[in-house]
Parts: structure tokens; C-alpha cells; sequence
């Protein structure tokens, strides 16, 4: 407030009193360079201040500095008069932190899409790190170690266990698989956002993990027909498996409600889903109260 009145009336006091008009924006005793807060802190910025200028007599008012006319002055010059006026100077440090790596949480029912979006998410966004899961079962062929999973033995992975070196587990069909916490923990001091792709069991351990430190997203598709459809035509699956994931689906799509977020994956709409999945985390990322995940 005091320091407004002090740029008003600095202009209105050097209009009316022009004698005192410096061509020089700051005399060498107001020099800004050598200008540092002590030397602003002994005027006190307050009317009273400013209304026992105006009574002084000519010879004993101190030579003030003037706000150059916008319009003529060059830009450096206005913003050097400018701080001087604030009494301090501009700082070019950021005024907004960088955001916080985010950790996202994907997750739908089997056929909904989770490996489709992630794979073009992959395609179209730097800056994220998809979490590579271990796992104890076999290696399939074509698979690749670190790539598809980082295959352990059991043994390897029961120690995993034992270290709490685990974010979230779970024992599928008789293997083990989880979440290294490491690999979390790397990535995010690099600055990376992390994406996590966990069936609908392994997003509410993770909700119970992380709570609100990080987002969740459920994947749907358009229709229950729609995923059906779309599981039959991977042919991936056994007779007895189609039934047992197509049941489990059903179940699953009440969950949604234990997420932040939905995104629909219609059918020949990846791409929408994809776009909408990277407004979140744009959105996640403006965020004036951030989520901060600890892994
Ligand atoms: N938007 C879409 N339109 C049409 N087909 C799609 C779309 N998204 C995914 N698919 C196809 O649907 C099938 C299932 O997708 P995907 O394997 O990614 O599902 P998932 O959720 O990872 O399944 P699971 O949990 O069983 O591994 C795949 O054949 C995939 O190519």
C-alpha cells in the first residue's frame, strides 16, 4: 500500500516540482547498482513521509528519481526506475516451482486398452517413465528381460518381498508380480512423471499405498458389448479365460468410483483416449496444491 502511494506520488511530486527532474534516471548517490534495501529503508515509505517532503523547502528536498514516460523511455530504463520505486528489484527466479513428478495410476478391466493407450502414450510424451514390472513366472517367447517384465525367480522375488523393496504385489496364477519401488524412486529424482499399469486389485492396494499422492485413471470402453468384442478379437484367450476375464470385468467397472479420473477408450478412438489421458496429467501438473508422491 505504502510502497503504491510511494510510485504515485515519486510521478505526481516530479511533475510538479521539474526542477528536480533528473535526465539521468538515478543520481550517483541513488546509483541502483549501489543501491541496496538499507539505503531505501532509511525513507520510511508512508504518507506522513511523503507529506513532510512536500513541506520542505526546495533546497532540502532529497533529488528523487522519475518513472519515465512509458511511451518515450526505452524498457530498461522503466524497469530500473520502476524497482527503484518498489525499492527492490526485479527478480527473473521462477515464480512458479517446477511441478512435481507425478505418479499416475492406469487401470480398467482386461481388453479395455491399458497396453494400446500406454503404447501411443509412450509414442507422443517425453518426460514419462513406464514402470517395468518383475515378475516370477516364466519368460514367454518374444518376450524381453527389462523390457516386458525383469524376470526373477521366486526365491529372488520372496526376498524382494522380505526388503520391502516393493511398492504393490500380488500372487497371479501362481506367480508373483510387483512394483520395484527403485525404479520409482530413479526415475522420479530425474524428474521423470511415472506411469503405472496395474490390473483393478493392484490400483486399490496402490490407492491404500499412495493415497492421494498420486492420480488414477480408470480405463472403460463405450459398452460392455464393446469389450467383449474386443477381447474376442485379440485371440488371446482360452474359452475358460474370455469367460473368467469377461465376468471379472463386470465386477470391475463398479470400482470406478475409487478413482480421480475415467477415460473411455472407444472403439477406433485410441487416439481421443490418449489426448484426454494427456490432458490429466497437463491439468494434474497445473496444479496449484500438488500431489507429491513418496515411494
Ligand atoms: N480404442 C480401441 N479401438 C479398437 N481396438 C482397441 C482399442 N484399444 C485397444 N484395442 C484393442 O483391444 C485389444 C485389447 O487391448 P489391450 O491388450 O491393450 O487391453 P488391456 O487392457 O491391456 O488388456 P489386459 O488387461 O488383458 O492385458 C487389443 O487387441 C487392442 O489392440
Amino acid at each position: 500500500m505504502s510502497r503504491r502511494f510511494f510510485a504515485t506520488s515519486l510521478s505526481r511530486s516530479s511533475m510538479l516540482h521539474t526542477k528536480f527532474h533528473n535526465p539521468i534516471p538515478f543520481p550517483n548517490f541513488l546509483n541502483p547498482i549501489s543501491l541496496k534495501s538499507k539505503t531505501i529503508q532509511s525513507f520510511p515509505l508512508t504518507p506522513r513521509f511523503f507529506s513532510s517532503i512536500s513541506q520542505m523547502g526546495d533546497a532540502r528536498r532529497p533529488p528523487f528519481p522519475t518513472i519515465p514516460p512509458p511511451d518515450k523511455a526505452d524498457r530498461s530504463e522503466l524497469l530500473r526506475s520502476l524497482e527503484f520505486s518498489l525499492g527492490s528489484s526485479f527478480s527473473s527466479d521462477p515464480l512458479v516451482p517446477n511441478p512435481s513428478p507425478l505418479v499416475i495410476v492406469i487401470s480398467g478391466p482386461s481388453g479395455v486398452g491399458k497396453d494400446a493407450v500406454i503404447k501411443r502414450l509412450r509414442e507422443v510424451r517425453e518426460g514419462l517413465h513406464f514402470v517395468v514390472t518383475a515378475t516370477s513366472r516364466p519368460m514367454r517367447p518374444g518376450e524381453v528381460d527389462g523390457k516386458d517384465y525383469y524376470f526373477v525367480s521366486k526365491e529372488d522375488f520372496l526376498d524382494m518381498i522380505d526388503r520391502n523393496e516393493l511398492l504393490e504385489y500380488a500372487l497371479v496364477y501362481g506367480d508373483y508380480k510387483g512394483i520395484p519401488k527403485r525404479q520409482i524412486r530413479e526415475f522420479m529424482a530425474k524428474g521423470y512423471d511415472i506411469v503405472l499399469r496395474v490390473d483393478t486389485q493392484g490400483a486399490a492396494t496402490l490407492r491404500k499405498v499412495l493415497g492421494n499422492s498420486a492420480v488414477f485413471v480408470f480405463l472403460m470402453a463405450e459398452s460392455e458389448v464393446k469389450l467383449v468384442e474386443r477381447l474376442i478379437d485379440r485371440k488371446t484367450e482360452t474359452k475358460e479365460s474370455l469367460l473368467l476375464r469377461v465376468a471379472t470385468a463386470r465386477e470391475e467397472v463398479k470400482h470406478v468410483r475409487n478413482f480421480d479420473y475415467v477415460v473411455v477408450n472407444a472403439d477406433g478412438k485410441l487416439e481421443s483416449a490418449v489426448k484426454l489421458l494427456e490432458s490429466i496429467i497437463d491439468a494434474e501438473k497445473a496444479k496449484v496444491s500438488q500431489r507429491n508422491a513418496v515411494v
